[in-house]
Formats: C-alpha cells, structure tokens, sequence
C-alpha cells in the first residue's frame, strides 16, 4: 500500500478549490481565500486511512500550464471542481480537464479522478443526472460528490473518497463497463479461496469461513453475520452457497457486491492479507522474505513447516492412497503461477508402482529444493499461504539455518537432519543405477525413465541411531575440471561407484 498520498484540485476558476481546502482545514467556510492554497500535508493519524496526505491546489491566474502538467503528474488523485450553479464549469469537466488530464498521464497508470460539484448550498436541484453518464463515459472517473464549501457538507468525505481512491483503487479489481470483476482479481480471489479452503472441498464452512475472517479482518463473525452473508448470496444465485458453505462462485459474488457498493476497501484488506501489490501481483517482500545464510550453514525446513506441507498433501490426496496422481499434484500447485514440479522430480524421489510421488517423496522433495535453493523454498511457501495459514510474520518462520558445519565437525555431534553425498565415478560406472536404487526403484524401472527425464539428485530418508534423516544423494559429471564449489561441497562422498 503507497506510503502517502498527493490529491490534486484542478477545475475553472473561482469554483471554489481553494474554499474546499480552507473550509477542510479549518472548519469553516472562509471568507476571503487566496487565489491559491499553500500546499497542505495533513499527518497520518488525522486521516482516516492513516496515510500522510498531500493536497494541492491549482490556480490559472497563478500558474502556468507548465506548473499544471507538473502538477498532473505529480499526483496520486485528481479532484475536477465544478461549481453546481455554472453550467459552463460542468461542461469543461469533460470538454477540457478530462482530456488535458489523460494527455498527460500514461494511459497503463492513469490516476483516478473524482467529480466534485461544489456550491450545492446554492441550488436546489442536484446536477447528478449531468454527472452520471459522464461517469459512465470515462473508466477512470472513481466516484462523484456533491459538496459546500459554505455550509461544510461533504468535505471530509470528499478527501476520504479521494485518499481511498488511491489506496484502494478500482481500476485493479473492478470493469465498470462489464459490471464485473478483473481476470488477474477473479485469478488472485480465486487462489485465496483455494488457500483458505483447508479441507480442499470446493466450500468455505464456517469454520474456514471464520478463520479466513480472522486472517484478514483480526475477528471472526458472529453466527448471524455469517448467516446473513451466506442469505445474501442465496437470495442472488443458485450455486453460491452448498451444503451451508460459500462456493467460490458465491466468494467472487461477495466481492463483486463489496466493490460494487463502493467497499472496496474490503477486498483489498483481503488481497492485501494474502500478499498481492496494487496489480495484484504477489510482492517480493512477502515471496522472498529476508533470510540470512552465514557460510558453511545449511537450510532446512522446521517441524512446523513439514506438518503444514503434510496437511497441504492430505487436502490433495483425495483417494487416500498416500501418493499424489497428476491430476492431485496438478490440483495441489493450482495456487501457483506455474507448475513448478518437472517430470525430473518423479526421478529424485521415492514413488509408489504407478510412478506417482509417495507421501514420503513429496516431503523428500520439499527438503532437496529447501536444502538447495532456500528462496525457492520460501516462494513455493508463499503461493500456498504457508504464514498466512500459520499466522507467522514471514515465509521465513519454516527455515532452519543449521549451525556452521565446522563446529558440528568440532563438537562431533550436530542438529541437521539433511546430509548431502557426492556420487562420483566414470562414465557408465553405474552412479544413476545407484542414486535409483536408494529411491528402490530396481533396474527394470530404472529402464523406463527417459533420458530426459533423468535426475543428478536422489533424496530418501534413512535412519540413523533411531533418528530420520534424509540422505541427499548427487550424482556429479566425471569431468573434474568442470566441478564447481558447490558440486564438490558435502558431508561424504562414494568415489568410484
Ligand atoms: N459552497 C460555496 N457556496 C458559495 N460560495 C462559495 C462556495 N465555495 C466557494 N464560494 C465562493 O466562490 C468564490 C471562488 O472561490 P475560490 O477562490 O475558492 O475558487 P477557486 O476555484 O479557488 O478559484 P480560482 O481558481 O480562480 O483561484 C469565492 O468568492 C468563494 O467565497
């Protein structure tokens, strides 16, 4: 969410602009004004949304149109004055501010822009019906007010409205014109319903219903709250609510209405909750969480983290048989951008006759990327909501940074659980055969994998004095000259095979 906010008057002269400003900042309708206010910056904890907020004002008998565009592009929110009285004011909203605004500003990243009718003390009549099918005319038009400067009516909303515009925009979420919600919102509502489905059954009861309030909102709702939004959904579609519980269709429903009556603030408290920026992309801080790695130390995955991967797996093993067919691990990584699991991967790890990944391979797996490529542990985590479900501050909450490997060699005892084996020997010496019989995959299946298939990894749990461990088994290229660092770093090595 922006850190600040900068609002823009612009509007024809002697609408009352600056009036609007004055009458904000000191409570009442001033008198006599300037022909331009100073710029104002009111601090955080006075405005409702707890952002400092800038607001500007413009005057053409001060400033040139160089100082305007300035201006224009320097601004998070645009606010066009009209005066309600001055039917010529209204016409200029779109026969010139419009235009002059979107001339200026790139047409991905236009700034929202919101109608401001001041003077309604002065007119009986509201001029909504002029404004209306202007607001329908043009996307980036948020929202409309009509207000007094005189007798204070609507000032604060107006800068409330302006501020949320910003910090809670449409544009991202919401197509006026189809009167419905954006792909990348439907995609990104749609992941978090998965996320926050946590039996996997298509549903939101109201115990996930009550921690996904929780998640986002800090309370759960109360039994007739719940009750009265799940009657919301049943009074506008047949296939929202099922066996008492919210149906994705019933989910993007509800955030449709939010966002159509204007609360969109909702489901960016939401969005926001489960990671995404303004384009409703996941951000860097919340995949990619800071997580230190001195030399010699390594990564694992905690105690917590392997029984929130064991319910992830129970939730996708819809057959109970203790191993995930393609369709469930295509249904697990579904809250993923993309598939992140190769057909390599059913060559690294233990699978059942079918081929499929064993409940046993699948944690395998999760420790090989963590022990070799902690970020992408950590991204992986994030897309299935990992510190979200288990209300940890970060992703990082599931690693493990083991102590220096000098000091367990020193000490002759150590913490890891995960000890890496180097599989060196010429060519055709048999170290693949070998990496796949420590899956137990005999020389009958080894035949069966591809070429391109194959994996330089092997990664199973072994047992020692009692305790599981896992065995990172890496078969390296003979050429020695090729060898890097860290092909050469690991805690033993089966020379020759
Ligand atoms: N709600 C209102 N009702 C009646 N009069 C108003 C109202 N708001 C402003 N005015 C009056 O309108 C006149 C113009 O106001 P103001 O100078 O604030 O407009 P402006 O848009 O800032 O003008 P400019 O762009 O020329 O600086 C002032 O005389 C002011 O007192």
């Amino acid at each position: 969410m922006r850190k600040d906010v900068r609002i823009l008057l612009v509007g024809e002269p002697k609408v009352g602009k600056t009036s609007l400003i004055m009458s904000l900042v000191s409570e009442e309708f001033p008198d006599e004004v300037p022909l331009r206010a100073e710029e104002i910056t009111i601090p955080a904890d006075v405005t409702p949304e707890r952002v400092p907020t800038h607001i500007v004002d413009y005057s053409e008998a001060e400033q040139s149109e160089e100082q305007l565009y300035q201006e224009i592009s320097k601004a998070n929110v645009i606010c066009i004055v009209y005066s309600v009285n001055n039917k010529k004011s209204i016409e200029k909203v779109t026969s010139h501010w419009i235009p002059l605004i979107n001339d200026r500003t790139d047409k991905d990243s236009r700034v929202p822009l919101i109608l401001v009718g001041n003077k309604s003390d002065l007119v009986e009549h509201s001029s909504m019906e002029t404004i209306l099918p202007i607001m329908n005319q043009y996307q980036d038009i948020e929202t409309c007010v009509e207000c007094s400067a005189k007798n204070l009516k609507n000032i604060s909303e107006l800068f409330y409205y302006a501020q949320k515009a910003v910090l809670h925009p449409t544009g991202p979420l919401y197509c006026p014109e189809e009167k419905e919600l954006k792909p990348s919102c439907i995609k990104a509502l749609t992941r978090i319903f998965k996320v926050s489905d946590l039996d996997n059954d298509g549903i939101l009861n109201d115990n996930e219903l009550n921690f996904f309030q929780r998640t986002c909102f800090n309370t759960p709702l109360a039994p007739q709250a719940l009750e009265d939004v799940k009657n919301v959904v049943r009074r506008n579609m047949a296939d929202g609510v099922k066996d008492n519980g919210l149906t994705l269709k019933g989910f993007l429903f509800l955030h449709t209405l939010f966002i159509q009556r204007g609360r969109h603030e909702t489901t960016w408290t939401v969005l926001r909750r489960f990671g995404y920026d303004d384009d409703l992309e996941l951000t860097q801080e919340y995949l990619f969480p800071l997580i230190k790695i001195p030399p010699d130390c390594t990564t694992e995955l905690n105690h917590n983290a392997y029984l929130f991967l064991q319910s992830i797996f129970d939730k996708h093993d819809k057959d109970r048989d203790c191993a995930l067919s393609p369709e469930e691990l295509k249904d697990l990584f579904k809250v993923f951008p993309y598939m992140p699991w190769g057909p390599d991967v059913n060559n690294t790890v233990c699978t059942n006759e079918q081929g499929w990944i064993t409940y046993q391979g699948y944690l395998s797996q999760w420790t090989l990327t963590t022990y070799l490529d902690v970020q992408r542990s950590l991204e992986y985590l994030g897309y299935l909501g990992y510190s979200i479900i288990y209300e940890h501050e970060s992703q990082a909450a599931a690693i493990t940074v083991t102590r220096n490997k000098r000091i367990d060699l020193q000490k002759k005892q150590t913490q890891r659980s995960v000890f890496r084996c180097n599989v060196l020997g010429a060519q055709g010496s048999g170290k693949s055969g070998f990496l796949q019989a420590f899956l137990g995959k005999n020389l009958q299946r080894q035949q069966r994998i591809r070429e391109d298939h194959k994996s330089l990894y092997a990664i199973n749990t072994t047992y020692v004095y009692g305790q599981e461990k896992y065995l990172l088994l890496h078969e390296v290229m003979p050429d020695f000259d090729f060898l890097s660092e860290a092909d050469l770093a690991c805690d033993c090595g089966v020379p020759g095979v």
